[in-house]
């Protein structure tokens, strides 16, 4: 966690209510969300009924004062004020040492403990799409991107990057509005982009190519890719570039995209780590066993719609709508100064061509989902069929004579179904990283309605894992963070992105 950096301090005081009321003030219901900064929880303004979600601020260290991100984030979001980005409705604190859910203190050497309090939304994207049998219609999906964008377009013109695009902190309600949320390493910007900005921001699986190669000078553009990887990942069902590490993400953008040469992308050869990957390239290629595009970046750049279709063609078995293939290789345009705004973005074909957006308050009400919750149940899930494994191991004349009912356990009824259990039970839970299944169709055409089971009568809660079905990514545990311990991948290396960012621009 960083100290906080002069002219950063937080002045709470700046409204006359922020950070004056005590947490008290909410009855906190369940947990909803664990990030680097804490938990999130759901919870209950006792006076008026409403419901909100508490964000924690982690206070780890007493002796690194404020966390520079929560700064950032609070600073930035009381200048946002959109219909697509969360709103941030203030500051609470609590006064003493605080306890856990079990009621032992909670570890934290701080004394305090400081909560932001947002709007309560019932849904991040990556929870609402993990539900199982979950798919969003075209309609839904230009109605979900367009708001996605109107919100970063705001964000733009307000000079605010966002820095971490990704389906969970897209936020969803059961009005179908979306907001974009986790301002964490969120930064204002200068037009010029002369200023030197950490490239080590934004999950690694949505990390512009620029950024992996290592330049310190950027702008909106950075948000932008990211939005394309949702997009495609929308269209796709699945995360179309899950890198392991930085240069297997890079590997993965240009077997896709094509490589960069100062051709397709002037001034790319200036950009510090150019040099190093394009000498790796031709020394794997030299090998004879390297398969990167980098030696055949004519043709990529040539059939580079071809390959987009070709890419999303084969993997869905049908004919993308040209309009989507065309947004979407202008989001992913490997030269930053090439790549669509979100302003032109939202003048694109796409967005004015049948099915034309749907209105969000069409769409289906769903249980809340989020990402949270949908890992959590993941890892129960896993852990039960671990057990049963194992105890099959143990017992297995006992268990061989059970009938398969009393073999998988009362707690699934989809798994009531015999020796064989549904494919998306089949799946290994994934432990950590984006678990995302964005609509993608299924299995025959018809098995599921498009919206998954519809409305609040959906899958029973607490029931049932992740809507990992058929050709499910066996994603490495914590693979979208990489190496790097870039944006989340913090958390998934025992830190937090104060360690890695708080003193970075
Ligand atoms: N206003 C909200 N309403 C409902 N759920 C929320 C809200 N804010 C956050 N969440 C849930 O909590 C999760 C984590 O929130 P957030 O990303 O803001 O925390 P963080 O500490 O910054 O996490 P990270 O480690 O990902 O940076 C979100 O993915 C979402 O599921």
């Amino acid at each position: 966690m960083a100290i906080t950096a002069p002219g950063q301090q937080l002045n709470l005081n700046e409204s006359p209510c922020w950070g004056s009321r005590s947490v008290d003030c909410f009855e906190k219901l369940e947990q909803i969300g664990e990030g680097t900064y804490g938990q999130v929880y759901m919870a209950r303004e006792i006076k008026t009924g409403e419901i909100v979600a508490l964000k924690k601020i982690r206070m780890d260290n007493e002796r690194e004062g404020f966390p520079i991100t929560a700064i950032r984030e609070i600073k930035i979001l009381k200048k946002l004020h959109h219909e697509n980005v969360i709103k941030l409705k203030e500051i609470v604190t609590s006064p003493g040492p605080e306890k856990d859910e079990q009621g032992r203190p909670d570890g934290n050497k701080y004394k305090g403990g400081i909560y932001m309090v947002f709007e309560y939304m019932d849904h991040d994207l990556t929870g609402l799409a993990d539900r199982p049998g979950m798919r969003f219609s075209v309609p839904q999906i230009k109605c979900y991107m367009r708001q996605l964008l109107t919100g970063l377009h705001y964000c733009h013109v307000n000079q605010v990057l966002h820095r971490d695009i990704k389906g969970s902190n897209l936020l969803i309600d059961n009005e179908g509005n979306l907001k974009l949320a986790d301002f964490g390493l969120a930064r204002s910007f200068s037009n010029d982009h002369n200023a030197n900005l950490t490239n080590r921001v934004i999950t690694l699986w949505y990390r512009p190519p620029e950024l992996l190669l290592g330049t310190t000078k950027y702008g909106p553009a950075v948000d932008m890719w990211s939005v394309g990887c949702i997009f495609a990942e929308l269209l796709h069902g699945k995360p179309i570039f899950p890198g392991k590490d930085e240069p297997e993400q890079l590997n993965k953008i240009f077997e896709l995209c094509g490589a960069p040469d100062e051709v397709n992308w002037p001034g790319v050869s200036k950009i510090p780590w150019y040099n190093n990957f394009k000498n790796k390239a031709n020394e794997e290629t030299s090998k004879g066993g390297f398969q990167t595009l980098m030696t055949s970046v004519p043709f990529a750049l040539l059939f580079l719609p071809l390959l987009f279709s070709a890419f999303l063609n084969s993997l869905f078995c049908v004919s993308f709508d040209r309009h989507a293939l065309e947004l979407l290789e202008r989001m992913l345009t490997l030269d930053p100064s090439q790549r669509i705004s979100a302003k032109d973005a939202l003048d694109a074909e796409y967005f004015w061509t049948d099915p034309l957006p749907c209105d969000p308050k069409s769409l289906p009400k769903y249980e809340s989902s989020h990402e949270f919750q949908t890992k959590k149940k993941r890892q129960q899930q896993r852990q039960h069929d671990e057990n049963a494994k194992r105890q099959k191991l143990q017992h297995p004349q006992q268990h061989g004579r059970l009938p398969p009912i009393q073999q998988s356990g009362q707690a699934h009824p989809q798994m009531r179904s015999g020796p064989n259990p549904p494919m998306h039970n089949s799946q290994p839970p994934v432990a950590a990283g984006p678990s995302h299944h964005y609509g993608k169709p299924r299995g025959p055409a018809g098995r599921a309605p498009p919206y998954g089971s519809s409305g609040m009568t959906g899958a029973p809660r607490g029931g049932g894992s992740s809507g990992y079905g058929v050709g499910a990514p066996n994603y490495p545990q914590g693979a979208p963070y990489g190496s790097s311990g870039a944006g989340r991948g913090s958390n998934m290396m025992g830190g937090n992105r104060n360690q890695q960012y708080g003193w970075q621009q």
